[in-house]
């Protein structure tokens, strides 16, 4: 076909046509000059007339254009044209004139039928290749759209449910025909609002958790909903469209989070240990979850410590003091044991930090370790004393000796060593039987320990022997020192079952000034040498020496 071009004509108020242009004679194949004066439909008969003159007189009188579009066959081919009415009026506004123009648009629209084709294409991929599910419905509650994700989870496939009303679509989700969140976008509904777990509206936007029973074949699914309207172009709602993401593992998730933050508070609670998790900032520590048996530490149940700051707990320098503790262990990530006195008792504690929800909390537990710290010092000198005599045992006097050794070796105080036995202790024994043995050898103890100062380190050296280091003691000193101990218990009666018993000792004594360096173990063969010297000189009595001076002897 060749081009026509644009049929122009113009008419008088009355429909009589006033002129033409070349394209509407070819068109109508009529010559201009028949036309001009004739009604409009006697020219082009009444099918034509009816396609492009459709005035809208009331519009044309206000003086406004009017436009319509009509499909005409020209020369056995479809054609689409625009046709325009435009008014032409007198001073006073009466209509006198009426011009048209009819406009070919055929290839206009199919471009944009093309394109229009094309852009829906586009965005059927579009919704397809989304991996969240999605469906549309019309305003007639038809399903418009029906994407591959929701032909997944639900098993349908869009060409099954594609253009289904009657809640078709919400029978896979809830095995039943019924309202759904997507009926809120066309109508308040509180009825139906309440059937899910959380709705929330952001302007015409609706978002809501709910279980779907019938997902994956009848086990049931948690999904998250959001549906808005579908609008056309001046604004009308003509449908509305959903999102449904699953969320069935995170709520899973979720709840066993809650599960076990809910055991992990019942465990701090109920522990018999002073558990706590706490919020930390720079400033202050928050107190989010206690043992209730925090109580007995402060006076306040852990569940009422739930919510306050250490100021509100402690005294303020402790509160400071743990405060910057809790921080350090935040910051540092490190964990951090203390030992710590409050009011006579003594405690141990733990601090380190965990994550929670995405935030680092500090958890920590202390334990009252008085008990404990009571049993450790008894044991500690359990250890450390003869179990008969309650003097130091020989292993611990080489303890203590050994420091004071040092000590001397570093100052080059003077020092003298002392090694005792009591006299004919065997008779004793024989005499009166191990057991009254037993009392004097603890008489003599008591005697020795009253005796002596604080200084000194008395011990059992073994059966019925002991050992006596004396510091800062010159051989004078010494001397005299042991001749009060000899004679302390040389004089004493010793009460007995059996009656009163009194024994003697033989004492050795080596005293040591800055003299020449020695090992303790020399000085101890030393005084043992002196001991027996004592001995063989008849026994009750001291024998001393100076190392470095000659020997001498004393006693009765
Ligand atoms: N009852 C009692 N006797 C003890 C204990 N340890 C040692 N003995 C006794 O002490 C006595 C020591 O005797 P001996 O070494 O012969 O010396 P002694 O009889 O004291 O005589 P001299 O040391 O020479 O004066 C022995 O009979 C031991 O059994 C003890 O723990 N209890």
């Amino acid at each position: 076909m060749d081009v026509i071009g644009d049929l122009v004509w113009l008419q008088d108020a009355r429909g009589l046509c006033l002129d033409a242009n070349p394209a509407f004679e070819r068109l109508t194949a009529t010559k201009r000059v028949r036309i001009i004066g004739q009604p409009l439909d006697k020219v082009l008969g009444p099918a034509w007339t009816a396609a492009l003159w459709q005035p809208d007189w009331s519009k044309l009188q206000s003086g406004e254009i009017c436009s319509h579009e009509s499909r005409l066959t020209i020369e056995s081919v479809p054609c689409l044209y625009e046709i325009t009415h435009i008014p032409q009026r007198d001073r006073d506004g009466e209509l006198v004139r009426v011009q048209s123009l009819a406009r070919d648009i055929t290839q206009h629209h199919q471009r944009i039928e093309q394109s229009l084709h094309d852009s829906r294409r586009q965005l059927a991929d579009v919704i397809d290749f989304l991996p969240d599910a999605l469906l549309a419905i019309d305003r007639d509650k038809r399903v418009i759209i029906w994407n591959k994700a929701i032909a997944k989870i639900t098993g349908i496939p869009p060409e099954v449910m594609l253009g289904q009303g009657d809640y078709a679509y919400t029978v896979p989700f809830y095995g039943e025909r019924r309202p759904q969140l997507m009926d809120l976008v066309f109508m308040p509904d509180a009825e139906l609002e309440r059937r899910y777990a959380s709705v929330t509206r952001e302007g015409d936007t609706f978002t809501a958790e709910g279980f779907c029973n019938a997902l994956h074949d009848g086990r049931g699914a948690w999904i998250l909903a959001r549906v808005a309207p579908l609008r056309d172009a001046a604004g009308q709602v003509v449908g509305a469209i959903e999102i449904i993401r699953d969320i069935t593992e995170r709520k899973q998730a979720d709840e066993a989070l809650r599960r076990s933050e809910e055991v992990l508070a019942l465990f701090i609670r109920h522990s018999p240990i002073y558990a706590y998790i706490k919020e930390v900032t720079p400033t202050q520590s928050r107190v989010l979850q206690a043992s209730d048996n925090f109580e007995r530490m402060i006076g306040i149940r852990g569940s009422d410590m739930a919510g306050r700051c250490m100021d509100e707990l402690f005294p303020p320098e402790f509160a400071a003091k743990i405060s910057a503790d809790d921080w350090r262990v935040v910051s540092s990530g490190e964990l951090l044991t203390l030992e710590e006195d409050l009011d006579g008792r003594h405690y141990t504690s733990l601090k380190f930090p965990i994550v929670q929800g995405g935030r680092t909390l500090l958890a920590g537990y202390t334990i009252d370790i008085t008990e404990h710290k009571r049993l450790e010092e008894d044991l500690r000198q359990l250890t450390r004393l003869d179990p008969l005599t309650q003097l130091f045992n020989r292993r611990y006097f080489f303890t203590r000796a050994d420091q004071e050794y040092q000590r001397f070796r570093r100052y080059h105080h003077p020092m003298a060593l002392c090694m005792i036995d009591i006299d004919h202790f065997k008779q004793v024994n024989d005499q009166y039987g191990h057991l009254i043995g037993d009392t004097v050898l603890c008489a003599v103890a008591q005697t020795l320990h009253d005796n002596l100062r604080q200084v000194d380190i008395l011990a059992r050296y073994g059966g019925e022997e002991f050992v006596i280091l004396l510091p800062e003691t010159d051989r004078q000193t010494a001397r005299a020192s042991a001749e009060r101990l000899r004679v302390a218990v040389a004089k004493r009666r010793i009460e007995t079952p059996s009656g009163p018993v009194s024994v003697t000792l033989s004492l050795g004594v080596v005293a040591v000034d800055d003299g020449p360096a020695m090992t303790l173990e020399r000085l101890l063969d030393a005084a043992d040498q002196m001991l027996y010297r004592a001995k063989q000189a008849g026994r009750d009595r001291v024998e001393i020496r100076d190392l470095g001076r000659p020997l001498e002897s004393g006693g009765c």
